[in-house]
């Protein structure tokens, strides 16, 4: 089994616990009490330069525990006194250290949109992504057949989310376009065998047309990595190691930041 395969297999094992404890319909209240949810696609796209979205991650698969996050609410702070346009948070529990807790502490800290970064396989955790505060929910294309995608997709449009399409090939950005993505991410790390080619933006940019968020996932090491994503089109950065491992989370989105803001808008 490949380690896409693994994290499914156990995002689902943790989902079904979860299904027991909360049932669906309590999910659908919470919804229906929430606040209105904002057009995220319209407010990552790059017309300032690139925005940055700063990533609560404990964890990775390739490079186990780095940062231990007691406070992730004062971490989400940080990002958004740095300028973080977005905040993402890893809810994945076994190899990335998150829960939802983690977004429920966010989500009560900072006013950013914040994107629900798990694998997410059953419309449960879109309903869940919503009522713990998210308006952005990552859909992972290699993890989804098409019938799937396209439902996960229409569910999120459908509560107010914005997806963020998370693509890996040329094929995979044409599944995401056909399932009606507006917000498309290029993951520079192959979740498979995690390996990272950060010129993996640069060759699937030009197949994502005008008027679609374009977001370079993974892989950004600090501003120079900004400056060469904006280069080849991208409207945001997602980020995560390389502002949690610094000192000063603050400062590393600022730096990054400060290089997106000099960076030529995509469009
Ligand atoms: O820590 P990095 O290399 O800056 O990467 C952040 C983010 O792109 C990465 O965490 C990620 C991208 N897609 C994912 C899907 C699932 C889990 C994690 C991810």
């Amino acid at each position: 089994m490949n380690t896409l395969d693994q994290l499914v297999e156990g995002a689902r094992a943790d989902l079904a616990v979860r299904q027991q404890q909360v049932p669906l319909a309590e999910l659908r209240e919470r919804v229906q009490g929430a606040r209105p949810a904002r057009d995220c696609a319209a407010l990552l796209r790059g017309t300032q330069g690139v925005r940055v979205i700063a990533e609560v991650k404990r964890a990775s698969p390739s490079k186990g525990a780095f940062a231990e996050i007691a406070d992730p609410a004062a971490l989400a702070a940080d990002y958004r006194a740095g300028g973080a346009a977005a905040i993402s948070v890893l809810t994945e529990r076994r190899r990335f250290g998150g829960s939802l807790a983690d977004l429920d502490a966010v989500a009560a800290r900072v006013d950013v949109p914040l994107l629900r970064k798990d694998f997410v396989v059953d419309p449960y955790q879109v309903w869940e992504a919503r009522a713990h505060g998210a308006e952005l929910v990552l859909l992972i294309v290699a993890a989804l057949d098409q019938p799937l995608l396209a439902d996960l997709h229409a569910l999120a449009v459908g509560i107010g989310l914005t997806p963020l399409v998370e693509t890996h090939s040329e094929e995979e950005v044409e599944r995401a376009l056909r399932a009606g993505a507006r917000v498309v991410g290029v993951n520079a790390r192959d979740l498979r065998t995690l390996e990272v080619d950060r010129a993996t933006f640069a060759r699937l940019a030009p197949g994502i047309p005008e008027g679609v968020v374009r977001i370079a996932e993974s892989g950004v090491r600090g501003p120079g990595d900004v400056i060469a994503y904006a280069a080849h089109g991208a409207d945001a950065v997602l980020v995560g190691e390389a502002v949690v491992t610094g000192g000063s989370p603050a400062a590393a989105v600022a730096a990054l930041v400060e290089a997106g803001r000099g960076a030529p808008a995509s469009t």
